[in-house]
């Protein structure tokens, strides 16, 4: 699965010139509103109940887990990395894992509890919760939203029992639809499953039938993701001692179209490469994150971005807390937070992140998505026989989305014209040839 961060020689050539040229200048800032004053907010669980066997997320089969004490840590980071970001408002809270559908509704409710004390947290924000099927019974669910949660992320995977088996799961199907029900129930409309594709001795054909079966039950939300064949796994080392047939590549991306079009069908809109929702159930928590907006990450091996002004720094961070659970207790407990690495982003860093998270989204870039301004200064190479292929941001006031169709349509419809490059537009265009690379910052 995709993560976080893309690395820059993934990144393609076009969008790599794009920020060799930012790097050196001053072309990104804060601008508007009120910068650093927000953030989402992850916490990480990392225990699970037995190890799937294609992850490899930070997570841990406890023996004698101290509930307690890793709540009380985990109000303790809160309170530090409030503190030290000066976040005035919490817009979303994600409590992800492992599987935090295993902690108790006192740890949420007590963290819920923690970051409304220390700073704004809106009666409506976003509050997702990660459940697994097995560990997520009616009375346990209702629990969660008792404590808070008004989100609920079920880890469905797949709706074969000989798929769950093969993924290690610790649940059957009959048991995730079950969890979904329930799901729905108390969470109608803010309920979504995550399901993985393209498994070993899956066909085109098995996938279609998984599909026509999950859509007509599922609420709003779907997260499709393709198997990453993660190395370490025992699934890789199934795959690579020739054990189990993965399939082509070519399958693999007509399950991805199939699962396209079923969705698209079922009224659901992809606002990302993995993510539909309908009826606007779209998850703020994780567009927070495509959009570039601050995030704090509480707990083992969560990940953070945000200034932290409690220092006096005005660089915005790439944070990450101590993976192993047991240190980063006994760290949160010496100094009041686990973070292991923090990294201070150049403009040039920041704008590479949002640039290829933004473009993860059907929307885009644009200067209302994302915090980040970009101020375009040239538009050399563009005339109305060498429109840009890729464009996103702003012209002349306008917005354009990121979507080459839409571009197409409109340059075609009122001719390209170079747009003349003075006065206060803000805008990137990016081109699919590194050579017609048309905005230099
Ligand atoms: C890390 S899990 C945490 C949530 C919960 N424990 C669960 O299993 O549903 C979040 C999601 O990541 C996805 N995931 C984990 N490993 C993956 C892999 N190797 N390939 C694709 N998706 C993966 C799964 O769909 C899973 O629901
Ligand atoms: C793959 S996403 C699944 C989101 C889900 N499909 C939804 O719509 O709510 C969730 C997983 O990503 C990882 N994750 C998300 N934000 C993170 C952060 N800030 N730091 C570390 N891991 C994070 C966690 O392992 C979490 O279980
Ligand atoms: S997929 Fe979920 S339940 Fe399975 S090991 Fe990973 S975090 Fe734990």
């Amino acid at each position: 699965m995709a993560g976080l961060r893309v690395p820059r020689d993934r990144l393609p050539a076009a969008l790599r010139r794009l920020l060799r040229a930012a790097g050196g200048r001053r072309a990104v800032h804060l601008p508007r509103g009120e910068p650093g004053r927000t953030a989402a907010l992850y916490v990480h669980w990392p225990y699970c109940e037995k190890r799937c066997s294609y992850c490899n997320f930070n997570k841990y089969i406890p023996r004698g887990l101290d509930e307690p004490a890793m709540r009380s840590c985990l109000t303790q980071e809160a309170q530090t990395l409030l503190r030290l970001s000066q976040v005035q408002r919490i817009t979303s809270v994600f409590f992800g894992g492992g599987t935090p559908s295993l902690a108790s509704p006192l740890t949420i409710a007590t963290i819920l509890d923690t970051i409304s004390q220390s700073t704004h947290l809106a009666g409506d924000a976003e509050v997702t919760l990660e459940a697994n099927p097995t560990s997520a019974g009616a009375s346990r669910l209702a629990g969660f939203q008792a404590a808070g949660a008004n989100r609920l992320s079920i880890g469905i995977q797949s709706l074969d029992d000989s798929e769950l088996r093969l993924l290690g799961r610790t649940h059957t199907a009959g048991e995730a639809l079950r969890t979904l029900e329930e799901g729905k129930k108390l969470f109608p409309g803010h309920t979504s499953v995550d399901v993985i594709f393209g498994l070993p001795g899956q066909t085109l054909a098995s996938w279609v039938r998984a599909l026509e079966k999950l859509l007509p039950l599922c609420d709003d939300h779907v997260s499709l993701y393709q198997l990453t064949l993660e190395r370490g796994t025992s699934l890789f080392k199934q795959v690579h001692q020739g054990s189990l047939p993965m399939p082509e590549p070519d399958v693999v991306a007509e399950m991805y179209e199939a699962a396209r079009e079923a969705l698209q069908e079922a009224g659901f809109r992809q606002y990302e490469v993995s993510n539909f929702a309908r009826n606007g159930a779209l998850s703020t928590h994780n567009l927070s994150y495509w959009q570039g907006s601050q995030y704090i990450g509480l707990g083992p091996g969560a990940h953070g971005r945000f200034v932290p002004l409690g220092e006096g720094k005005s660089l915005r961070e790439a944070r990450i807390q101590t993976l192993e659970p047991d240190n980063w207790m006994k760290e949160v407990m010496a100094f009041g937070h686990g973070t292991r690495k923090q990294t201070a982003l150049s403009e040039g860093d920041v704008l590479e992140e949002i640039l290829a998270l933004g473009l993860r989204t059907d929307v885009g870039i644009s200067h209302q998505g994302t915090e980040v301004l970009l101020e375009g200064s040239s538009c050399a190479g563009l005339s109305a026989t060498n429109p840009p292929q890729f464009a996103s941001g702003v012209v002349g006031g306008e917005n354009i989305p990121w979507n080459p169709r839409a571009l197409s349509a409109r340059s075609s419809r009122a001719g390209w014209t170079v747009p003349p490059c003075e006065g206060s537009w803000r805008w990137l265009v990016v081109a699919s040839n590194p050579e017609d690379i048309v905005a230099t910052l």
